[in-house]
């Protein structure tokens, strides 16, 4: 259960947070969050240190300059410029000490918490990368954004009060000693008060805890339907369903305002227990110091001193009161967060030790077989297919047949759940390179909010802007690019909003020319371009990535007939294999399914099996209710 470390920490294991269970208890999070980031959080302690014993230290000094130089003064009615000195420089030297301390505090505690944010988020993201794409389409995007953001402030935010926190209680400390040389019954009073207050404050650490943690549930909540409601803004909008969309939001929302209400009801509850608490504490003082003083074992003026150290430690107690708000929420963002990085630290081990070569790959797939978490029915069977290096394939089927769910099982992105997919004569679970020789590109072309450039290059530094130029021109990219105000250096806007659909396809095909893969997996990439520009592209695309391996997932028949040969899905399993022409004089629901392609084509919409009942009748009737039931 352990995540991967980070080779700073395979020297030290114990310095980082990540060891602990989900259901660390606070403390051992918080402990651990001073381990990891030790040198800043001991600055930070220093400062908080020099600030409690010089604050304590300001109020002796005042003591000594009101005995030694002000008393003198008003008795003798005169302030000598010697004695104004010795009032500045003593009593500034103090202040400016206790600011140089406050600002060391800050600081050092400003970097500590906001490494350990960085650290913890660094970890979270990283496990998102790691995670298989099986397990990302059952973690909502929004809820992912929730972990990463608010879920890991809220286990580190104790850092922003804990050395304040262990600066007031030296000054407690102090306090608390101050109080018993002058009396030791005083002394029990305060030994009453404040353990009082402890009580007080565990209990709604109790009751905070429940509150905090629904808080944060529907904070997360609001987070994914805002997310979804945002990415189906067009959907939304089109269907004219904005008047559900805003009730469903609207929901979420009103649950989140309930959930901080309820945590603001019992903060306010607290809040005025912990004020008043040390003013009793005071009135006690009185009450009792005045008996101590009619009976002779203290005078009035140790009673005021005391009084005046209770009122001075009001304070402090305050500090706790944040810190013990704080503990809760570290154990409820710890236990949101912590099962994402056990999540991926439990992956199996990668033995990606294999090297694939420059140049095309063979691609095998024997038996392969697939089945979505949660689903009745497998998404692929048995499935065997063949590509020699340099060749080319096309897979078809209907909807819902697995051509998606093949083109991530033959790219590695998705393990089979049996079989085995071999690229260039490995297996490709265990191929250390697959990202630099391997590509994938999906109908839903995704563009990053930056320049052409930089969504083609995609952060690989190998690539010169000649390699990135050539790309985008076999693309047939280039040509809308330049006419951007700033060509290739205009940002394309977020998720490429300033391209069309078949613009968008055009820069992500680029970005897998300019990769010069061995082998390319296209999944229906090219949808949205014009079928000759298309074809155009698909021929450039072999010849300028070297003739790598291309699978088509296509629909239209110009693109299959690029193809050398094709694979024919029938839910989930090869129903047929060979040339189109072979294909097409031989399985009848090959050629239904074509005819209904291209019937529908203009409708925008691909057909169901139903829709390729032609000739083969009962074959399509049965493919149809299996791949409902395959659905459901
Ligand atoms: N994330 C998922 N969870 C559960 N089942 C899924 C998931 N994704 C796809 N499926 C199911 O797996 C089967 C194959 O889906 P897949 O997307 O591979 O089909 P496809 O042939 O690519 O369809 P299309 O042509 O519509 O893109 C379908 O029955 C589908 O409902």
């Amino acid at each position: 259960m352990l995540s991967p470390p980070r080779p700073s920490e395979q020297r030290n294991p114990r310095v980082s947070a990540a060891d602990l269970a989900p259901d660390a208890s606070p403390v051992r999070v918080t402990l651990a969050g001073c381990r990891e980031e030790w040198r800043w959080f001991v600055f930070s302690v220093l400062g908080a240190t020099g600030y409690g014993v010089l604050t304590v230290l300001t109020a002796s000094v005042i003591g000594g300059l009101v005995a030694d130089v002000v008393t003198p003064a008003v008795r003798e009615g005169e302030l000598t410029g010697a004695m104004a000195w010795q009032v500045a420089w003593q009593l500034g030297g103090v202040v400016f000490l206790n600011v140089i301390a406050v600002i060391v505090r800050r600081i050092a505690a400003g970097i500590t918490y906001n490494n350990l944010i960085a650290s913890t988020r660094r970890r979270v993201t990283r496990a998102y990368q790691d995670l298989p794409m099986r397990w990302h389409q059952v973690h909502p995007s929004g809820r992912l954004l929730s972990h990463a953001n608010s879920d890991v402030e809220t286990i580190w935010n104790i850092f922003q009060p804990l050395p304040m926190a262990l600066g007031v209680a030296i000054m407690l400390l102090f306090g608390f000693v101050s109080i018993f040389l002058v009396d030791v019954v005083l002394g029990f009073v305060a030994l009453v008060v404040f353990p009082l207050l402890i009580v007080i404050n565990y209990w709604f650490q109790i009751v905070m805890r429940r509150r905090v943690e629904a808080s944060q549930a529907a904070r997360a909540q609001v987070s994914t339907v805002a997310d979804e409601s945002f990415d189906g803004a067009l959907v939304v909008k089109a269907l004219g369903r904005a008047d559900s969309e805003t009730a469903r939001l609207t929901r979420s929302a009103e649950e989140l305002r309930d959930a901080n209400i309820r945590l603001g009801r019992t903060e306010g509850i607290f809040d005025p227990m912990t004020n008043a608490l040390p003013t009793l504490g005071s009135l006690a003082v009185v009450v009792v110091g005045a008996e101590r003083v009619a009976s002779g074992s203290i005078t009035a003026a140790d009673v005021v001193q005391v009084a005046y150290l209770f009122s001075l430690l009001a304070w402090p107690v305050r500090a706790f009161g944040w810190i013990l708000f704080s503990l809760p929420q570290v154990a409820i963002g710890w236990k949101r967060v912590k099962p994402i990085l056990d999540d991926a630290a439990d992956l199996p081990p990668r033995r990606r030790e294999a090297s694939l070569p420059e140049g095309p790959l063979e691609l095998r797939a024997r038996g392969v077989s697939f089945t979505y978490e949660d689903a009745d029915a497998p998404a692929l069977t048995g499935v065997d297919l063949e590509v020699p290096a340099g060749g080319s394939l096309a897979v078809v089927g209907a909807t819902g047949s697995g051509k998606s769910t093949l083109a991530q099982v033959l790219v590695g992105l998705t393990p089979p759940t049996a079989g085995v997919v071999e690229v260039g004569g490995h297996d490709i679970g265990g191929v250390a390179n697959r990202e630099e020789r391997v590509a994938l590109a999906t109908q839903d072309a995704f563009v990053f909010n930056e320049s052409s450039e930089e969504n083609v290059a995609l952060g690989r530094s190998d690539l010169g802007r000649g390699e990135v130029d050539h790309a985008l021109d076999v693309a047939h990219a280039a040509t809308f690019v330049e006419a951007l105000p700033h060509g290739r250096d205009e940002a394309l806007g977020e998720r490429g909003s300033r391209l069309s659909g078949g613009q968008r396809q055009r820069i992500a095909l680029a970005r897998v020319i300019a990769g010069k893969p061995g082998l390319v997996v296209l999944d229906d990439s090219t949808s949205a371009i014009d079928p000759a520009v298309e074809g155009d592209i698909l021929t450039s695309l072999r010849s300028a990535t070297e003739g790598s391996t291309t699978v088509i997932v296509a629909h239209r028949r110009s693109s299959i007939l690029l193809a050398d040969r094709v694979v024919y899905l029938e839910n989930g399993r090869v129903a047929a294999s060979g040339r189109h022409d072979e294909l097409m004089a031989g399985h009848p629901g090959y050629a239904a399914l074509l005819s209904a392609y291209e019937v529908e084509e203009a409708e925008g919409a691909a057909p169901d099996a139903a829709d390729v009942n032609d000739g083969d009748g009962d074959d399509a009737d049965a493919s149809h209710a299996e791949a409902e039931g395959g659905r459901a």
